[in-house]
Parts: structure tokens; sequence; C-alpha cells
């Protein structure tokens, strides 16, 4: 079974993609879902979250403040690095018993989607490596639309914590380009033909 990893900067369109390889029945991991998940449910993590960034962590419901996790985070690279060194090992976990779970079924390939796979190291575990790539005026408007809550200072502030789309595409193995010229569809078909040979 290949283990493909697919990644691209924040509004790229890693989700989209992802969810035209699943139609075509690929198995897609979902790392932002599956963080999420790991910070509701890991007890031993939601320790270590609470003792590394304070009480107001989680809401008096035990609901991760994420408003307030995002603006400590976001606006200090040591808090980001301490957010990252507790909550990446804890996903890099649950997507080892996802694997396993996985291995029975007959797949000929799984994807994993992760906006960090090579600033979290978790593509030395994956076969090849998808970039989605958009230009930064693209990615821009969508995730305006998408994320009404983020201002265009707070995108360029993620992107910034991000490694470079250049670097990104130059490290992959394949490159799905989501402009306003290119279709997506035919490229997923392309590369799906190439994982099930
Ligand atoms: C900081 C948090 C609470 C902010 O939550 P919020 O709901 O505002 O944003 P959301 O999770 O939807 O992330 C939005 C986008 O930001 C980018 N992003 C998220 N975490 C990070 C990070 N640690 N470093 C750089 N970019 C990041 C991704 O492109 C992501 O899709 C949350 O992103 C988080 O817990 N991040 C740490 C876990 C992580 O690294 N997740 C990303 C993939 S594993
Ligand atoms: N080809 C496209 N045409 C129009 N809208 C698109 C296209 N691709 C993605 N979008 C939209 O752009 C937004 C960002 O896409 P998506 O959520 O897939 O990005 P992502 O890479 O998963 O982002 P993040 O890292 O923030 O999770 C979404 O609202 C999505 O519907």
């Amino acid at each position: 079974m290949l283990k493909i990893g697919i990644t691209g900067g924040i509004g790229s369109g890693k989700s989209v993609v992802c969810r035209l390889f699943a139609t075509l029945g690929a198995p897609v991991y979902d790392s932002d879902t599956r963080a999420k998940w790991v910070m509701a449910k890991d007890e031993q993590l939601r320790d270590e979250l609470r003792a590394a960034f304070g009480p107001e962590t989680f809401d008096t419901l035990g609901q991760l403040n994420r408003t307030y996790l995002a603006r400590v985070a976001f606006a200090d690279p040591v808090q980001l690095a301490r957010l990252n060194a507790l909550v990446h090992p804890a996903v890099g976990r649950d997507f080892a018993q996802w694997l396993t779970a996985r291995q029975t079924e007959g797949h000929p390939y799984i994807l994993k989607e992760a906006a960090l796979l090579y600033e979290s190291g978790a593509y030395r575990q994956l076969d090849q490596i998808i970039t989605v790539f958009a230009p930064i005026a693209v990615r821009q408007a969508r995730i305006l639309t998408r994320d009404p809550h983020r201002t265009p200072d707070d995108i360029q502030n993620i992107i910034g914590k991000q490694m470079s789309e250049e670097e990104k595409m130059q490290r992959a193995d394949h490159i799905i380009h989501n402009d306003d010229a290119h279709l997506l569809i035919p490229q997923v078909l392309k590369l799906h033909e190439q994982f099930i040979r």
C-alpha cells in the first residue's frame, strides 16, 4: 500500500483535492481535523496544553479555545514551536493507528493531508509527496471567503509560519496546480492512475 502525502500552504486547496481522491476510493487522513480531534480527546495532551498555555486554553465546557490559542501561537514563534512539539507527536501516533487499520483493507494507496508535512518531519514516513500550489492572491481571496474571521494580515502571518511554496514544490514528487488556469479533475485522475498501477 503506497503512502502518499499531500501538502500545500494555507488555502492552497488540499482539502478540495483530497475530496476528489476520496471519491475515487482513496482513504484520506486529514491531519488538521485529527489534530482537532486529539486535542479534544487525549487527556494527557490536554493536560500538557493547559500547563503550557494556561487555563484559558480550554473554555468552561472543556472546548479548546481556538481563538486564544491562535492569538498566542501565531504571534510568537517560540509558543508555536511549543504547540507543535505537543500536538504533532500526538497526531503522529493517531496516524500510525489509522494506518494499521487500513493495512488489511486492500487499498492500493492512502493519502495523508497536512499543511506542515515537511515542517513536522511527517514526510519521512511517506512514499511520495504531492504539493498543491495556488498563487498567493488566489489563496488570500479563497481564505477570506472560507474564514471570514481572518484578516489579510492574519493570513499573511500564518503564511510566514509555513515553508515557502517554492521549497515545497522543489521537494515534492508531484505538483497539482490549483489556480484558475488549470482543471483539477484531470490532474487528480492522472495521479490516481499512476498510484494504482
Ligand atoms: C493554532 C490553532 C489552535 C488555530 O486554530 P484555528 O481554528 O484558528 O485555525 P485552523 O486549525 O483551522 O488552521 C488554519 C490553517 O492554519 C495553518 N496552521 C495550523 N497550525 C499551524 C502551525 N502549527 N504552523 C503553521 N501553520 C499552521 C494551516 O494551514 C491550517 O489549515 C490550530 O491551528 C492548532 O491547534 N494548530 C496546531 C496543530 C497543527 O499544527 N495543525 C496543522 C496540521 S497538523
Ligand atoms: N479550484 C478551486 N476553485 C474555487 N475554489 C476553490 C478551489 N480550490 C479550493 N477552493 C476553495 O478555497 C478554499 C481553500 O481550499 P481548501 O480548504 O481545500 O484549502 P486547504 O489547502 O485545505 O487549506 P488549509 O490549509 O487552510 O486547511 C475553500 O473554501 C475551497 O472551497
